[in-house]
């Protein structure tokens, strides 16, 4: 298997509080890997220094052996890393096939001038762009919603746009924060159909997650974290049966 991100020692302070305290972890190309814990154990931060949105206090996370350090938040989709946000980001007073090729603007070449001008390579381009979009409203189930205003849909259609619009870009390695919030049964369990369409084609998956069941019916691997420190690592099966978890995580009642 082929290593495609290496988190190292990762650590991220606010103020005085340490949200995440040396976590190492890798995902390996055309896995799920889901990153779980209880209420403030740190995912979400995670999850925000590997998609580039706040840099760590210490440690190293690496893409395809390539430090991310110095690599800006914008360059992210375009090297292979896309994400979806805890809280929909869309554009409500676009349509739905405009959110999803916001996803695209680091796969076009035409320059602004010729996309101002309405140069034919820019049209062409548009034009490419647009397929795949619906391509894409297609393989989440939008595709009859495409040309509605985004505002108009329902929070479950609004999640799978989020993944068509960071599918679109096609990623190497998918970052999605709590994806199944919201949803209903039938919802998350169509969703998870659709990860492991998209696991099974290639694209890797770092997911955070409060669904168990999702969790552990489509994860390869899970790490665990509790108060900002990895706890666990292992198959689904390893760590529902891992003590430490159980008693830091599984175990509680809320879960
Ligand atoms: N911007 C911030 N400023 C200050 N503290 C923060 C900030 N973001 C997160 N924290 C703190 O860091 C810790 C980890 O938070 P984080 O959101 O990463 O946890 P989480 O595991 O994603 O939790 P949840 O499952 O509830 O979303 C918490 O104590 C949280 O209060």
């Amino acid at each position: 298997m082929t290593t495609l991100l290496e988190v190292q020692e990762l650590s991220r302070d606010f103020g005085g509080v340490r949200a995440v305290n040396q976590v190492n972890f890798q995902v390996q190309e055309g896995e799920i890997l889901a990153l779980i814990g209880p209420n403030g154990a740190g995912k979400s931060t995670v999850l925000n220094m590997v998609s580039g949105v706040i840099p760590p206090s210490e440690g190293e996370i690496r893409f395809q052996g390539r430090p991310m350090a110095r690599v800006p938040g914008y360059e992210y989709a375009g090297m292979g890393i896309t994400r979806t946000f805890q809280n929909l980001q869309t554009f409500d007073d676009m349509t739905v096939l405009e959110n999803v090729m916001v996803g695209m603007h680091t796969k076009t070449r035409a320059s602004l001038f010729a996309c101002g001008m309405s140069l034919g390579s820019a049209k062409r381009e548009e034009k490419m762009m647009e397929q795949k979009a619906h391509a894409w409203l297609g393989l989440v189930g939008l595709a009859s919603e495409s040309r509605q205003l985004a505002g108009s849909l329902p929070y479950g259609k609004l999640r799978l746009m989020e993944i068509a619009r960071a599918m679109v870009a096609e990623p190497k390695l998918l970052l999605l924060d709590e994806p199944a919030a919201g949803l209903n049964h039938t919802e998350t369990a169509e969703m998870s159909r659709m990860f492991c369409d998209i696991r099974d084609s290639g694209t890797a998956i770092l997911l955070v997650e409060h669904d168990m069941d999702m969790i552990m019916t489509i994860a390869d691997r899970i790490v665990v974290l509790d108060q900002g420190t990895k706890i666990a690592e292992g198959t689904p099966r390893e760590i529902q049966e891992n003590p430490r978890v159980i008693a830091a995580y599984l175990g509680t009642e809320e879960e």
